[in-house]
């Protein structure tokens, strides 16, 4: 892992554009600023490598999605981004992440601190057993964050679409709600204490058709305020939602990067277009 301390800002280069726009931009017609980059990122679990030399760069309040073949390192590499695999004891990383250009890897990084401004969301949803109001409420406390918790909560509810369902019951546990709920409750509770990243692992797989496309509007309207990376086995779905496209193959490698539109019309890659076109994985 490179020290950063002295070197240049691996995002002052030309290609990171200006973020002046405002906040109600459809994230598409947003000019990208890197958040997220990630440079000759190893990741292997023991003796297995699960990531191979990835490059990538990820932009500003857009959707990107991660696709590719089971196994080929979709959630290794999402888990890299918030240190999620320093819980695995086999995990070892080698190479940068950064984070605003800051190596989220370095001694100085509070793993904690970074999961705060690096959410996750999960594929099965996971609610705690507790109200719908202390399943959100829950980080602010923890926190300690000061302030009127009502009207935080409702914003976190009403930012995940699902104020309005549950307005009246909000002493009641998130374990009583539909899939489809619980999940976008998981996502309240993941924006209430403020993250700039939001990442989803599948976060649609287990639900049914209807709360599915509940959860891709809710993911494209994250976008206008938050960066969102999602990974999906759906390859209609990163169509329909993202951004941008990263495929990742076999072996770990991401094979090509680019507008999710280009990615699924005109890749350049052969690999590419054979798993798109369904002809393997
Ligand atoms: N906790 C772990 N311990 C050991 N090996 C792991 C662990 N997690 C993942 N792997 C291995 O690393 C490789 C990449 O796994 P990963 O889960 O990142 O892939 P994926 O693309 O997300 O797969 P899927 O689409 O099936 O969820 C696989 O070979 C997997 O077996």
């Amino acid at each position: 892992m490179s020290e950063q301390n002295g070197s240049p800002d691996p995002f002052s280069d030309t290609s990171v554009q200006s973020p002046a726009v405002s906040n109600t931009t459809a994230s598409s017609d947003r000019p990208d600023r890197t958040v997220i980059k990630a440079e000759d990122l190893n990741v292997y679990y023991d003796d297995e490598q699960a990531l191979n030399g990835v490059d990538l760069e990820i932009p500003e309040r857009k959707v990107t999605a991660i696709i590719g073949p089971s196994g080929c390192g979709k959630s290794t590499f999402l888990r890299s981004i918030n240190r999620m695999n320093d819980l695995i004891e086999s995990a070892r990383v080698e190479g940068e992440l950064y984070l605003h250009g800051k190596n989220v890897y370095d001694d100085d990084v509070d793993p904690v601190a970074l999961r705060r401004q690096v959410g996750m969301v999960f594929q099965k949803p996971n609610p705690f057993p507790k109200s719908i109001y202390d399943n959100v409420a829950y980080g602010l406390d923890i926190q300690g964050k000061e302030g009127d918790y009502d009207e935080m909560v409702e914003t976190a509810l009403r930012r995940s679409a699902l104020w309005e369902e549950v307005k009246g019951q909000l002493d009641q546990s998130g374990l009583d709600l539909s899939g489809g709920q619980q999940q976008r409750l998981c996502i309240a509770r993941a924006i209430a204490v403020d993250p700039e990243v939001i990442l989803m692992d599948e976060p649609a797989s287990a639900l049914d058709p209807v709360a599915t496309s509940q959860i891709e509007d809710l993911i494209e309207e994250l976008a206008e305020d938050y960066t969102v990376v999602i990974v999906t086995h759906n390859m209609q779905q990163a169509a329909r939602i993202s951004d941008k496209t990263a495929v990742f193959l076999t072996g770990g490698e991401l094979v090509e990067f680019d507008d999710t539109d280009k990615i699924f019309e005109n890749p350049e890659s052969q690999r590419v277009e054979d798993y798109i076109t369904g002809k393997f994985g």
